[in-house]
């Protein structure tokens, strides 16, 4: 059975490694700054990067879906978080908020379906909906954001996809400083397990703190000088069993004392360059139904 949740343990996950996003030098180099990345990814560098990051996977016992590249593909397609949903009826292929990555949804999802994968539907425009917007709180309870990559017309598709029996909580996001630049609801919340979530909380409505409260959900809290290095950014590879980007030392220390194992990664090129974390680098297909999480 198929886990509809951000946290239970991930049995079978799709990613993107450098070899099939970034290529090469030279796609960088003509990429890197209207993608408006920080500074230019190194490509020795982040493939040494993502091969750590890939290991602390494996050794969770996930099965592995490498996606591959294409000539529809930027840099952006590292974040395989980004172009589909998991639902229980199969997979959202999104109509990206970002017009550069419209690409990829189409690229992803035939190779999944070869892999066995359903597809439930796609949000088509003038929707759009971008993964980074959207978490599963149980099986039958989802949040999604609506701002900036993510439209009122890709909420309504969204609902209409995943029917009555879903709770779909909308969560208003600030603006970004440029509209071309990211962020996602996830930018703010990471759920940890079914009764615990990461959240920066200067930024999270009052509305989404009283709702996550009221479905029993307790919060650690990002400290203010670890938001922008991507502290809220955080993947659940099971129950309070983290993975994170290194150089986060209170938001580190924060989680341990809430119960949780945490592993590090350096994500120099492969996160903070293009403001992706371990969440956004990652789809998760399959993961323990939350009732039986540690499974
Ligand atoms: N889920 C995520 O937060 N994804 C990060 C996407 C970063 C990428 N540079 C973008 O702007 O789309």
């Amino acid at each position: 059975m198929t886990g509809f949740n951000e946290y239970g343990k991930i049995r079978r996950i799709a990613i993107r490694p450098p070899a099939a996003s970034f290529e090469n030098d030279d796609k960088i180099t003509s990429q890197w700054q209207a993608l408006r990345f920080h500074s230019r990814p190194d490509y020795s560098d982040a493939v040494k990067e993502y091969d750590a990051f890939r290991d602390i996977l494996a050794q969770g016992g996930a099965s592995i879906i490498d996606l591959p590249g294409g000539e529809a593909l930027t840099l952006d397609a590292i974040y395989t978080r980004d172009a589909l949903l998991a639902t229980p009826g199969g997979l959202i292929l999104c109509h990206m908020g970002r017009a550069s990555r419209r690409g990829e949804p189409a690229v992803n999802a035939r190779v999944l379906e070869q892999a066995g994968e359903k597809i439930l539907g796609e949000i088509s425009a003038p929707g759009t909906m971008e993964g980074g917007d959207f978490i599963w709180l149980d099986e039958t309870t989802c949040a999604v954001g609506r701002g900036p990559r993510t439209n009122d017309e890709g909420i309504r598709q969204l609902k209409s996809l995943l029917g009555e029996d879903t709770e779909v909580h909308v969560v208003p996001l600030p603006a970004p400083d440029d509209a071309e630049d990211v962020f996602h609801l996830m930018s703010m919340i990471s759920p940890l397990d079914r009764d615990l979530a990461l959240i920066y909380r200067p930024l999270m409505p009052e509305s989404f703190l009283t709702w996550l409260e009221g479905r029993g959900i307790g919060f650690v809290d990002v400290p203010e000088e670890e938001f922008l290095p991507m502290g809220c950014n955080v993947l659940a590879l099971g129950p309070r069993d983290l993975v994170m980007l290194d150089r986060l030392p209170e938001t580190k220390k924060r989680l341990e004392e809430a119960g949780c194992r945490v592993q590090t990664y350096k994500g120099d090129e492969i996160s903070r360059k293009g403001e992706g974390g371990p969440t956004c680098l990652t789809r998760p297909l399959d993961r323990c139904p939350s009732s039986l999480a540690k499974e």
